[in-house]
């Protein structure tokens, strides 16, 4: 069996730190390539046992219409793959092997979807031709070969050893005067593609690509190497189960990733906050993952000191954003109105009176650490990797199903943590008193953790559908974090129409809104609309159409590029954003991205669901009663003035 092995990508590249290639089969970086993986169709010259691989390098391949095969399609280039083979070669770097399920070359069962082999060495690349073109290939041999090995055929027919054949064949061109060895018992040729004589016999012969054969002193030649060991174990320790000297570490995203399994060597992503289960059933070895509590006062930031007078606003907005600014409840709120929605932005920024108060932020912060939240990686089913695909981030939900998450994943408010449950209190306190009394309860909250700036968690999205309410708030606990808002591209530039060619041509008008303020070509497209409208309503639905596809050429609509926000808000500990109006989640979509690496922060959302939208499959099993909170940030007194 392999000493490690993957069911599928994600598992695979979340959990081997030197194995991070998602979509390619070298996992290069800095110049090193760490791994190799042979998966699918090998080219017709490759070859594979125990001890040797030779193989040409990927790129520079297009399907075949005829066959489906994948063909050179033209010369292959020195590109960064090759340097790092080469420095593989020179630097006497060792790399991994995997073997995928696909691979066609290897003369063993191949147990699973990956398969980890120790060690090789990168001992030689040369160039050759295949049809016209050039290609690349390598030899790659086993470290240690002493070492047993899961490729080893059983009960196979005698293998010979490395270097027990005899060394290989040398000779020196007279093309080019370097030395090299035979690679084909054919004959030798020089395999330099500089050199005139590339690609020939020393008769003058030019090779025919089906007849060549290994020179067996070559393919089993031993290459001499001072080391016989892997710089790294082929089973990581990760991180989250490391002693963790460095407050934090065990929240950050690398430690959040993937964990190799002590007993089988099965790699699975972390899909659980909290503990972590081998994705082998013959295993499912459960390990509960240890967490250093942080305390609110070890991520304040200490150029930003908090007190019980008003915090700063360190946010800005659009010129042609309505920013107004109100003090209340030891709340500076500050309040976006964009132009033409309907609707505002309020930015509650906490004071120290709020985070410290009994049961408040603070608490709360604790609370999301020590209680169970039962916060997940959800499943993406249209992921386009082997095996299972799922969102980067950590959440859960509590109450009312929401979109982002499947009904069956919910939970209700009684299982919820403390800090949710007072998250649903204070936000509903906080919509009361902006909204109205008689406006309807939060019956959904969304717990979310976010620890890595370059993940931005989530990515540009709008809270609304059709079954949300008006008034959508969240509270931020832990480390700072940016939000912002812009227009949806579509919006913004006035067509849906994605076209790989980007010509206006085909491009449509979008009429399924009317064009507001601050989008691009506003005037201009707001004509065009009414005019659009005019023509549906006359009844003249192919004049309408015809408009509909005219119209971008002629305002110089393009779908490219991105608009840039025009609300910036810098969320801190205990702050909370609330945004009313439907049509902000129509134009507009926010993104929240953390700042410091390592450092915790959760987000609880809170939203108003309506029941009557929701198929009675996906209801769920437990009455959401009104919120029992009792929360009035009334109550606290108010900094002094004066
Ligand atoms: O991280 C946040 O503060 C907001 C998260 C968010 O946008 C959402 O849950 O929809
Ligand atoms: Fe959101």
């Amino acid at each position: 069996m392999p000493p490690v092995a993957a069911m599928g990508r994600r598992d695979l590249c979340e959990t081997l730190p030197y194995y991070r290639s998602y979509q390619s089969a070298a996992s290069t970086s800095n110049g090193i390539v760490t791994a190799f993986m042979f998966d699918g169709q090998g080219h017709c010259r490759d070859y594979m046992d125990s001890t040797v691989i030779i193989a040409r390098t990927g790129g520079g391949l297009e399907k075949d219409v005829k066959s489906g095969e994948m063909k050179t399609k033209g010369d292959q280039s020195e590109n960064a793959l090759i340097k790092c083979i080469q420095n593989g070669v020179k630097y006497c770097n060792p790399v991994v092997v995997i073997v995928g399920e696909g691979n066609k070359t290897a003369h063993c069962k191949i147990p699973y979807a990956y398969n980890v082999v120790p060690w090789y060495k990168s001992t030689d690349l040369w160039s050759e031709r295949d049809g016209a073109h050039r290609i690349f290939k390598f030899r790659l041999e086993i470290l240690n070969e002493g070492e047993p090995s899961w490729m080893r055929p059983v009960g196979a027919a005698y293998q010979f050893k490395l270097g027990e054949i005899g060394e290989p064949y040398v000779e020196e061109c007279p093309g080019c005067n370097e030395s090299s060895p035979q690679m084909y018992l054919n004959g030798w040729m020089c395999l330099r593609f500089e050199c005139k004589l590339f690609w020939r016999f020393t008769d003058g012969s030019t090779p025919v690509a089906n007849d060549l054969k290994y020179d067996p002193r070559f393919l089993k030649k031993k290459t001499s190497w001072k080391i016989s060991k892997g710089p790294w174990p082929l089973k990581p320790k990760s991180w989250a189960l490391l002693e963790q000297d460095h407050l934090g570490k065990d929240v950050s995203w690398e430690a959040a990733r993937g964990i190799c399994c002590k007993d089988c060597g099965m790699c699975g992503s972390r899909v659980h906050w909290d503990f972590w289960v081998c994705p082998n059933t013959k295993c499912n070895l459960k390990l509960s993952l240890p967490h250093k509590v942080i305390q609110p006062h070890q991520i304040r930031d200490w150029l930003r000191p908090l007190s019980s007078a008003y915090m700063l606003s360190e946010d800005y907005c659009h010129e042609a954003v309505d920013c107004t600014v109100d003090f209340a409840y030891n709340y500076r709120r500050v309040k976006f109105e964009i132009p033409g929605v309907e609707g505002w932005i309020k930015h509650w920024v906490a004071n120290e009176t709020v985070v410290k108060e009994p049961g408040g932020p603070g608490d709360m912060f604790v609370s999301m650490q020590e209680e169970n939240c039962y916060l997940k990686r959800h499943s993406m089913p249209h992921g386009m990797l082997k095996g299972e695909s799922s969102c980067n981030h950590f959440t859960a939900n509590f109450g009312m199903p929401y979109k982002f998450i499947a009904s069956a994943a919910t939970r209700s408010f009684e299982d919820a943590p403390t800090a949710v449950r007072s998250a649903r209190s204070r936000m509903n306190w906080a919509r009361r008193v902006s909204v109205g009394e008689e406006s309807e309860e939060f019956n959904e909250v969304l717990a979310l953790v976010i620890f890595s700036p370059t993940d931005t968690i989530p990515q540009y999205h709008d809270d609304g559908e059709s079954s949300l309410g008006r008034t959508i708030a969240t509270l931020s606990l832990g480390a700072p974090a940016e939000m912002t808002l812009r227009m949806k591209p579509g919006h913004f530039r006035g067509t849906n129409t994605r076209t790989t060619s980007g010509q206006s041509a085909n491009l449509v008008f979008n009429d399924k809104e009317p064009p507001i303020p601050l989008c691009h070509n506003y005037e201009a497209r707001k004509t065009a609309y009414d005019q659009l409208q005019a023509l549906k309503l006359a009844g003249d639905l192919v004049g309408y159409e015809k408009r509909k596809r005219e119209l971008p050429n002629e305002l110089g609509i393009s779908n490219k590029g991105n608009q840039k926000p025009v609300i910036t808000m810098r969320l801190k500990y205990g702050d909370m954003v609330s945004m009313h109006g439907a049509k902000i989640q129509t134009y507009y979509e926010h993104a929240v991205t953390p700042e410091k690496e390592s450092f915790l922060r959760f987000a609880l959302t809170c939203r108003q669901i309506l029941s009557g939208h929701l198929p009675q499959s996906e209801m769920p099993g437990y009455e959401i009663g009104r919120d029992p909170g009792w929360y009035d940030g009334g109550l606290l007194g108010v900094p002094e003035e004066g």
